[in-house]
C-alpha cells in the first residue's frame, strides 16, 4: 500500500490529479472492498469531489461550488441521517405505489416536492450581426414566424424606406432631426451613422418587453455590435451571421438591387474588414445559398442552449 502512494506521489502532477488516480486505482483493485466503503465505490464521482473537497482546496471556485452542492455531497449523510419514527417499517418495493411512496418520504421525514428542479430561464439579449447582405433581415423575418416569446426590437433609422418595408414593424423610420433629438433625451442604448443614415435602438422598449418575460433579438451592423458588446458585455449573446463565401454575399448583395454600384462597392469592402471581427463573438452562424432555413434553425438551438444555461446572463438595459 505504501508503495503505491509512493509511486503516485512520483508521477502525478497535482494533487487533484494524484487522488484521482487513487482512486481509480483502489476502485479497480482488490483493495477497495476492505478500504472503502460500498456505497461511494458505486459512485466515482461522489470519491473525487468529497476527497477533493476535504482534502484539498486548489480547484476552482465553481468546481469547488459544485463538488460541494449540498445534493451531490450529502446524498450519503442525509440517508445516514434519516430517522424513521421507531416501529414504522419502510414498505417493501412490491407495495402499491402510493403506499411505498408515502413510506418513502416518511423515511425521508418530507414529501415530494413538484417544484421545477431547473431555475426559471432569465429573458435573453441576443444581438444578430453580420456584413451587410448576409440575411440579417432574412433569418429574423424567419424566426419571427417559427418562434414565439421573443421580441424583434424595432430599430430607429434615418434612412429612406425601401419598397415592402413597414413603418413601426421593419424600422422606425425618423428623420435626421428627429433622431438627434432621441440623442439628446437619452432614449438610445446604441446608435451609428451607417453609410451616412443614422440607426439606433431604443432603450424603454427593451425594458418593456424583458419585464414581461420575452427574450429581445436586436439586429445591428457589426459597429453597433461592437458598441453593445462594450455596453452590455457577456450579458448579452452576440451571434455573427456569415455567407459561405465573399462571392456568395456579394451576388446576394447585388441580386437584391437596393444599391447603386458605388454603394456596392463600398458595402463589400467593408464587409472584408467586418469578418476580422468574428473573434468579438460567441457564435457563428453559417447563412448559405438557399439554406436559410438551417441558419433559423441553428439560431434557434442557440438561444435553446442558452436558456439551459446553470449560470444564466442577466442583461441590464
Ligand atoms: N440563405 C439565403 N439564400 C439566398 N438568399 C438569401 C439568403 N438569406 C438572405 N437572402 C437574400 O439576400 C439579400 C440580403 O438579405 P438581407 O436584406 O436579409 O441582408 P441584411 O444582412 O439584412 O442586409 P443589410 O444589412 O444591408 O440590411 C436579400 O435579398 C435576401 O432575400
Amino acid at each position: 500500500m505504501a508503495k503505491i502512494f509512493v509511486n503516485f506521489i512520483q508521477i502525478s502532477s497535482s494533487p487533484s490529479m494524484l487522488f484521482r488516480r487513487i482512486f481509480t486505482s483502489l476502485a479497480r483493485s482488490d483493495l477497495q472492498t476492505s478500504l472503502i466503503p460500498k456505497d461511494i465505490i458505486s459512485s466515482g464521482f461522489a470519491i473525487s469531489s468529497r476527497f477533493d473537497q476535504t482534502q484539498f482546496r486548489l480547484r476552482s471556485q465553481k468546481e469547488v461550488n459544485f463538488g460541494s452542492s449540498p445534493l451531490l455531497m450529502s446524498s450519503d449523510n442525509k440517508m445516514n441521517e434519516t430517522r424513521r419514527p421507531p416501529g414504522v417499517p419502510l414498505p417493501p418495493v412490491t407495495a402499491e405505489k402510493v403506499e411505498l411512496l408515502r413510506g418513502l418520504e416518511s423515511a425521508l421525514g418530507s414529501p415530494f416536492s413538484s417544484d421545477s428542479l431547473s431555475p426559471a430561464p432569465k429573458p435573453l439579449v441576443i444581438v444578430i450581426s453580420g456584413p451587410s447582405g448576409v440575411g440579417k433581415d432574412a433569418v429574423i423575418k424567419r424566426l419571427r414566424e417559427v418562434r414565439e416569446g421573443i421580441h424583434f426590437v424595432v430599430t430607429a433609422t434615418s434612412r429612406e424606406k425601401r419598397p415592402g418595408e413597414v413603418e413601426g414593424k421593419d424600422y422606425y423610420f425618423v428623420t435626421k432631426e428627429q433622431f438627434l433629438q432621441m440623442v439628446q433625451r437619452n432614449e438610445l442604448l446604441e446608435y451609428a451613422l451607417v453609410y451616412g443614415d443614422y440607426k439606433g435602438i431604443p432603450k424603454q422598449q427593451i425594458r418593456d418587453f424583458m419585464s414581461k418575460g420575452y427574450d429581445i433579438v436586436l439586429r445591428v451592423d457589426i459597429q453597433g455590435a461592437a458598441t453593445l458588446k462594450s455596453i452590455l458585455g457577456n450579458s448579452a449573446i452576440f451571434i455573427f451571421l456569415v455567407a459561405e463565401s465573399e462571392s456568395a454575399l456579394v451576388k446576394r448583395l447585388v441580386d437584391r438591387k437596393t444599391e447603386t454600384t458605388e454603394k456596392l462597392l463600398v458595402r463589400i469592402a467593408t464587409a472584408r474588414e467586418e469578418v476580422k471581427h468574428l473573434k468579438d463573438f460567441d457564435y457563428v452562424v453559417v447563412n448559405a445559398e438557399g439554406k436559410l432555413e438551417n441558419a433559423v434553425k441553428l439560431v434557434e438551438s442557440i438561444i435553446d442552449a442558452e436558456k439551459a444555461r446553470v449560470w444564466q446572463r442577466r442583461p441590464v438595459i
